[in-house]
């Protein structure tokens, strides 16, 4: 794993009226790794990632991204320089595909031909054909052609960090795997830093290097997957176990390939 923490999080706390929803997390994302967040519903996760790029400001602790605390950025110029991957791609409906991804160049003020060949260049990036996609609204695509623009649209302004808060999750079993794959490729391929929220501990496995597990605001567990399977904490050992719970009933449900 590279050294150095491209993200970090040094006991930070934050919350909403009388509830922590973080609560003195501290956490390093080293540069060039993907780390997945999982942990149950209303467990902080959000709130985490959103503190990294100043969606939500912290209460206490310091953030650092790329060695430098977060306070002293401009929010707006820390925003371009982190890719931001929303659940349901988060585009906008009246805008088309190249429109949408084109938006944060057009914003750093590319000049028209530079914006066309990059959004050329992302729709390759993210196997989306140019001819078939570019002008389309959002409403007619589907929803993992839509995840696809979500993310060539965090990727516009060549960020090294991407933030995906449960990217595939509202997609069929079989597009949230070829796209959670094609995504880790793009993460080495690109050299990026990625921190992906997901609720399915099968994805967080396959996908990430390590995973951080939250729980009522606090950071349980980190680690790489083999690292947490020997984890003393019930809960994490829990969550660990459900893909391999899952594959036992259907092994049981479903005849075994190759049988009569
Ligand atoms: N803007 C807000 N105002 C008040 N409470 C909030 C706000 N944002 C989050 N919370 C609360 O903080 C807690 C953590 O929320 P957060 O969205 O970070 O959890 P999560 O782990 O991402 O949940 P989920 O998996 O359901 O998306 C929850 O109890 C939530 O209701």
């Amino acid at each position: 794993m590279p050294s150095r923490p491209m993200i970090g999080y040094a006991r930070v706390t934050k919350s909403f009226g009388s509830l922590k929803a973080v609560d003195d997390v501290s956490l390093d994302v080293a540069e060039g790794e993907f780390l997945a967040i999982v942990g149950g519903s209303g467990s902080g996760k959000t709130t985490l990632l959103r503190l990294a790029n100043r969606l939500i400001e912290a209460d206490a602790g310091t953030i650092t991204v790329n060695s430098e605390d977060v306070q002293n950025v401009d929010p707006v110029a820390l925003r371009r320089r982190i890719g931001y991957v929303f659940q349901s791609g988060g585009l906008f409906p009246h805008l088309s595909v190249a429109d949408n991804i084109g938006i944060t160049p057009k914003l750093l003020g590319l000049p028209a031909d530079d914006i066309a060949a990059r959004v050329d260049e992302l729709l390759e990036l993210v196997q989306l054909d140019r001819t078939a996609h570019r002008d389309r609204l959002p409403e007619a695509l589907s929803g993992g052609q839509r995840q696809r623009v979500g993310v060539a649209r965090a990727l516009a302004a060549k960020p090294r960090i991407v933030l995906m808060d449960e990217p595939f999750g509202a997609l069929d079993p079989l597009t949230r795997d070829a796209l959670g794959e094609d995504f880790r490729e793009l993460h080495r391929k690109l050299g990026l830093t990625t921190v992906m929220i997901t609720h399915d501990m099968t994805e967080a496995i396959l996908l990430a290097d390590r995973i951080a597990v939250m729980r009522g605001g606090q950071l349980l567990a980190q680690g790489t997957p083999a690292q947490l399977s020997g984890s003393s904490d019930a809960y994490v050992l829990e969550l660990l176990r459900t893909p391999r719970r899952q594959v036992e009933r259907l092994n049981a449900l479903l005849p075994q390939s190759g049988a009569a």
